[in-house]
């Protein structure tokens, strides 16, 4: 089976219109535990060469990254070459546990597959940048500057973490595009063009297809 696409939310799949020819999708749903189930058990009926998921995501403010990193801006477009799992642990008065930390679970970083990676970051000239997965989304400024700074994260998203660690369970190669549809922190503050982020991203999906990448 051809790589496989999977989106999380139906209107990052909508971009998929006829002129981008017989492109299919796995819609899994918003969420860690909605995607890992249904691409668990796409997974186990078929097994793809690779996966590409892709989407719209936050990227943290530069004032709330670790130093050395560079911000990105609404509607940049991002090879997400590794995941944290940014809230998943304890928050106490010393400060957030890890699932790490405690000996429950992991953290992360899980990486995409490199090679996948660096073909379609080249095939559309954007940067690879770290990402953090969270079930709350960094709508407050004190929220998005804790994930940050713990994650060493550039982008946000609810799913990257979970849908990695199940190609990973399966052996299936995986990439992440996303496009920037927000900043993350005060969402007043946060320049949301959701609709602009998915034009931006049906055009570099009709890229990846037209070089082969997809
Ligand atoms: O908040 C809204 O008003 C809203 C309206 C329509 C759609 C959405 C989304 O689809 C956002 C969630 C979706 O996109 C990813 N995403 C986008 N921005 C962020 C973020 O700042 N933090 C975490 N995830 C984000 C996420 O992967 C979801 O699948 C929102």
């Amino acid at each position: 089976m051809p790589t496989l696409l999977a989106y999380a939310a139906p209107r990052e799949g909508a971009v998929l219109d006829r002129e981008l020819g017989d492109l299919d999708a796995l819609e899994l749903g918003v969420g860690k535990v909605a995607a890992a189930m249904k691409l668990s058990a796409a997974l186990a009926r078929d097994r793809p060469d690779a996966l590409v998921l892709f989407g719209v995501c936050g990227a943290y403010p530069a004032r709330h990254l670790r130093r050395g990193l560079r911000a990105l801006g609404v509607l940049d477009l991002c090879v997400v070459a590794s995941e944290v799992m940014a809230d998943e642990g304890v928050a106490t008065p010393e400060g957030f546990l890890d699932l790490a930390g405690l000996g429950l679970g992991e953290r992360g970083p899980i990486h995409a597959d490199r090679e996948l990676s660096e073909r379609i970051a080249a095939a559309l000239g954007c940067p690879q940048a770290p990402g953090a997965t969270v079930s709350t989304g960094a709508g407050t400024d004190a929220l998005s500057e804790a994930y940050a700074a713990r994650s060493g994260a550039v982008v946000e998203t609810m799913e990257g973490g979970a849908v990695a660690t199940v190609c990973r369970r399966f052996g299936v190669p995986f990439a992440q595009l996303r496009v920037v549809s927000n900043r993350t922190g005060d969402r007043s503050e946060g320049g949301w063009d959701l609709d602009g982020a998915l034009v931006e991203l049906r055009q570099a999906l009709a890229r990846l297809r037209s070089e082969g990448v997809i």
